[in-house]
């Protein structure tokens, strides 16, 4: 009966026999196509120029359409390229140095050859989908465009007229750039963006607005990720954290002008309790768009959240003996008197410790001005209507690891044991690891989430695990030394210590394990992010034998030294897989008058021999569903 009604309701869309019978065909087209180009890219850490650019270049394969579509003697591809990527800026350019004349041969000119991109890029796809990607104000334009041969001769004055006309009634700049922007929609079909996209960097909120605005995308969640959306669920403590690495690079405009929160008690705080120490000089990208006074009210608000960190950090630690976490309830263990801290049976003199706001007697305890503070800067978090829409998306659009085309993309790593063995998580009489433990989390987050205003409950704790704790798949290090790094000299204590997952990943058994646990084929492969590949050493992003790829995007400015290198992002089309390493991203001007693209140099990791269709992919599992439905509904048509 459920079935017949399901059946009934799907055949009024479908108002004819043979409107099935075009639905099968077109679907049975779609299964045997090429199947699309996937684009990996990670730790993007608010860096929104060089990402923009990479999404704009599609890691070289905008340039790789370019040569296959032209002779390199005839056209000068970089100079193309470039107005692929900004066409507007480099418009305005042409338009600049040409006479008026020159310039309407210059879009003629281009207007073809973006045509003939644009019908190569194409190809992949079917008429439906290409007309759907087309921009509603050009897409009978450039269709004609498209369906007619340029090098018919019959059909060169035809299509000549187009273009005239087009330049004539001044639509030529507008089309050229819908053309370039088609060209960057289908060189790359999909996007993974494997985990931190908040923090360090200038501006994670445009990158989630470029987000929102692509054709098709899914996210899996870092542990900088994490933070955030567990302010949002309601966690003052991750909150805490987020304003600290924000007042550390000069980046709380983006809390306070862009997401609109009210920082002014912090601010006021902050000055009242603290004064300038070198330690806690914010790094800057640039450090002349600050101010020195920026800079000091920056230095003193670094200062008073890491100080209201380790105090929300004792009492949660103390609530919750399950994390096993008893020796991170740093406060506890200093002598106020003598200014030491005692850490297992070694005693260290503390250095830059300033706390003026500590009870020694409760160390983890907030002053009643603390907690006003706290509330209310959590309360002006929580209802930032834009940063609400960006969480809203990372959750719709987000997951903690996902199983997509036979291969795993998460952001961290599966905790293990030294001997390999998954190491589990211990909750009441529960005991989780691998594919479990991830989905625990990920059930837990989403419930949290839901329930914005319970602060100190276990699900919103367990946010907070996500981004320190020895058994988060988001972290992956036995601690966050933080508290060592700002008060302690002896750089042994600084040391965070990396799970047996990030050397025994370089083990194809190992590998193919952990791919086991998650259902998927051994010939698959785990995409990862979260450590930098230092490339300057001699490390390589591609480890047991192919099937671990770390493609840490590297984006991060201040990590460029130590990696050598701006960092790797993926791709994976019909004929295999490719690792694409990229040079540091200068400037949008650079790259148009320059023609400096980030220099990608690929890397081929493995081809198939066949070259791989849509039937063989998720979506093509899916459409194969359909059309066994269709099937089904074009037999019993009469009947339902
Ligand atoms: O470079 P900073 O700002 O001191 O941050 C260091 C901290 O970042 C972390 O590496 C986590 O961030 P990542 O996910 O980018 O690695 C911590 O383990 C470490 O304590
Ligand atoms: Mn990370």
């Amino acid at each position: 009966m459920l079935e017949e009604n399901y059946y009934r309701l799907l055949k009024e869309n479908f108002n004819s026999k043979e409107s099935v019978v075009t639905e099968l065909i077109n679907l049975e087209a779609i299964l045997h196509l090429p199947k699309g180009t996937e684009h990996f890219i990670s730790d993007v850490h608010g860096e929104y120029g060089a990402f923009d650019h990479v999404l704009r270049n599609g890691s070289g394969s905008v340039k790789e359409k370019l040569t296959e579509c032209f002779n390199k003697k005839d056209i000068d591809i970089d100079d193309l390229a470039s107005l692929i990527y900004y066409p507007e800026e480099k418009i305005h350019l042409e338009k600049g140095n040409k006479t008026k004349e020159e310039i309407k041969s210059w879009y003629a000119q281009n207007i073809r050859l973006l045509i003939t991109v644009v019908n190569h890029a194409s190809r992949k796809y079917t008429r439906s989908k290409v007309h759907k990607a087309l921009p509603a104000r050009f897409s009978y334009i450039i269709e004609e465009l498209l369906t007619e041969k340029q090098q018919e001769t019959d059909k060169q004055a035809y299509i000549q007229a187009i273009i005239d006309h087009v330049i004539q009634l001044n639509q030529a700049t507008a089309l050229i750039s819908a053309l370039c922007y088609v060209i960057q929609r289908f060189v790359v079909d999909h996007l993974h963006v494997v985990g931190d996209i908040y923090d360090r960097g200038p501006a994670p909120d445009l990158i989630m607005e470029r987000l929102i605005n692509y054709h098709s995308v899914d996210i899996q969640w870092g542990n900088h990720d994490i933070i955030w959306l567990a302010s949002m669920a309601g966690s003052p403590l991750a909150l805490i954290n987020v304003l600290r690495i924000c007042a550390r690079y000069g980046n709380l405009t983006i809390i306070e002008d862009r997401y609109g929160v009210n920082l002014r008690p912090l601010v006021e705080y902050s000055q009242k309790y603290y004064s300038v120490l070198d330690k806690f000089s914010p790094k800057l990208e640039d450090e002349n768009s600050f101010t020195a006074a920026e800079k000091d009210n920056l230095n003193k608000i670094q200062q008073a959240t890491a100080i209201l960190q380790f105090k929300l950090e004792g009492q949660l630690i103390k609530r919750r003996p399950e994390f096993l976490m008893d020796e991170r309830t740093m406060l506890d263990f200093i002598d106020y008197a003598k200014k030491t801290i005692q850490l297992g049976d070694k005693v260290y003199p503390l250095v830059n410790f300033t706390a003026p706001t500590i009870d020694p007697t409760n160390p983890c305890s907030l002053t009643k001005e603390e907690q006003q503070l706290i509330k209310s800067l959590l309360h002006s978090f929580q209802s930032s209507e834009p940063l609400k829409r960006h969480m809203d998306f990372l959750m719709e659009k987000g997951s903690m690891y996902l199983c997509y085309n036979g291969n795993l993309l998460l952001h961290g790593c599966i905790p293990l044991h030294q001997n390999g063995d998954f190491k589990s998580l211990r909750i009441g009489q529960k005991h989780y690891s691998g594919q479990k433990l991830l989905d625990f989390f990920e059930e837990q987050i989403r419930y949290s989430y839901a329930h914005p205003d319970i602060s100190n409950d276990f699900l919103t704790d367990l946010l907070w695990y996500l981004w320190t704790g020895e058994c988060s798949s988001l972290f992956g290090k036995k601690v966050m030394a933080t508290f060592e790094r700002y008060y302690i000299a002896d750089k042994q204590t600084h040391h965070e210590e990396k799970n047996a997952y990030y050397f025994l990943r370089n083990q194809e058994e190992i590998c193919q394990e952990i791919l086991s646990d998650f259902g998927l084929p051994i010939t698959g492969h785990i995409i990862n992010g979260h450590t930098p590949v230092k490339a300057s050493k001699g490390e390589s992003p591609i480890k047991a034998n192919g099937r671990m790829l770390v493609i840490d995007g590297g984006f991060a400015k201040s990590y460029q030294k130590e990696t050598g290198l701006a960092g790797y992002t993926l791709l994976s089309n019909s004929y295999g897989l490719q690792l694409v390493a990229h040079q540091p991203f200068s400037s949008v001007k650079a790259s148009v008058e320059r023609q400096n693209d980030i220099l990608s140099t690929k890397r081929l990791v493995e081809r198939v021999e066949k070259r791989t269709t849509v039937s063989q992919t998720n979506v093509g599992k899916k459409l194969t569903q359909e059309k066994k439905v269709l099937e089904k509904l074009y037999k019993n048509y009469d009947f339902y």
